[in-house]
């Protein structure tokens, strides 16, 4: 098989972990934000994960100079419940800055969006101010998933852990069951996103996970979709930075309009 994008990723992953140093843990501690809580919180409707991303693999630059701190600081205003903030320098021109810097701006939790593979990267995570990591289950192997998130926990990190298909779902639910579990619409070997991943997984998702839909949500009637099959949230980054009005964006995907919440069977 060719070498995909998330072979690649990996790669220069490993390649800048034998050149990595631990940044300074925080002057102050912060108080504690639970990703888990914020998307269950009551007559909530569907979640908010709003993500800060400059450029993706597939789409290239989104915009040019995106301040972290003030679209972080837009959705936090618009209602958002967490924000994401992309923090790979290679691929999608984030940096462990770009989570300093909304730390610094926002009350929420923040999700530190990036190619975990090494303890270090969870140490990394804490000193920088995030609450949650995102842990691959494409990219790691069944014991190394289940150790890096038993070390983010340890370090008072939740972990958001992202699935594709049927296969790395059971996978992962043999080994041990999640608290957030994320299905990524987005194929990152191939980017073929289709929001219809969600709907076959999420009857296979424990009840008591709190069930994130990754990607590729555009529309109002993406939402409704998502609602419909139960999931507690969405995370969403291309629609929201293209968007000419990131808050009117917010307001008509997740504001009036949108049935209630179905739980899953
Ligand atoms: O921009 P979108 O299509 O709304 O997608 C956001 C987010 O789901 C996506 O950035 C993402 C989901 N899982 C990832 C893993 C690595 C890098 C990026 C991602």
């Amino acid at each position: 098989m060719p070498e995909s994008i998330l072979d690649q990723i990996l790669k220069t992953k490993k390649e800048e972990l034998a050149h990595f140093s631990l940044p300074e843990p925080m002057s102050q501690p912060k108080p504690h934000y639970s990703l888990k809580d914020a998307l269950l919180r009551p007559n909530h409707q569907l979640g908010l994960i709003a993500e800060v991303k400059h450029a993706s693999p597939s789409k290239g630059i989104f915009r040019t100079k995106i301040s972290a701190k003030k679209t972080a600081t837009r959705y936090a205003s618009a209602g958002a419940d967490a924000i994401s903030v992309l923090t790979d320098r290679n691929y999608f021109h984030g940096s462990i800055n770009d989570l300093i810097e909304v730390r610094q701006s926002v009350q929420l939790p923040i999700l530190r969006k990036d190619f975990i593979i090494d303890e270090r990267q969870i140490e990394e995570s804490a000193r920088i101010g995030a609450d949650a990591v995102l842990l691959i289950a494409a990219a790691l192997e069944p014991t190394a998933l289940h150790e890096l998130y038993l070390a983010a926990k340890a370090r008072g990190l939740e972990a958001l852990v992202e699935v594709h298909d049927a296969q790395e779902l059971a996978s992962l639910l043999n080994g041990f069951t999640p608290e957030i579990i994320g299905v990524n619409n987005r194929d990152l070997r191939t980017f073929h996103t289709n929001l219809h991943v969600t709907a076959a997984l999420a009857p296979n998702i424990p009840r008591n996970a709190v069930l994130i839909s990754e990607s590729g949500v555009h529309r109002p009637q993406d939402v409704q979709f998502l609602l419909e099959q139960g999931t507690h949230a969405a995370l969403v980054g291309e629609a929201l930075i293209c968007a000419a009005d990131p808050k009117q964006k917010i307001c008509d995907l997740f504001g009036k309009g949108v049935n209630a919440h179905v739980s899953r069977t």
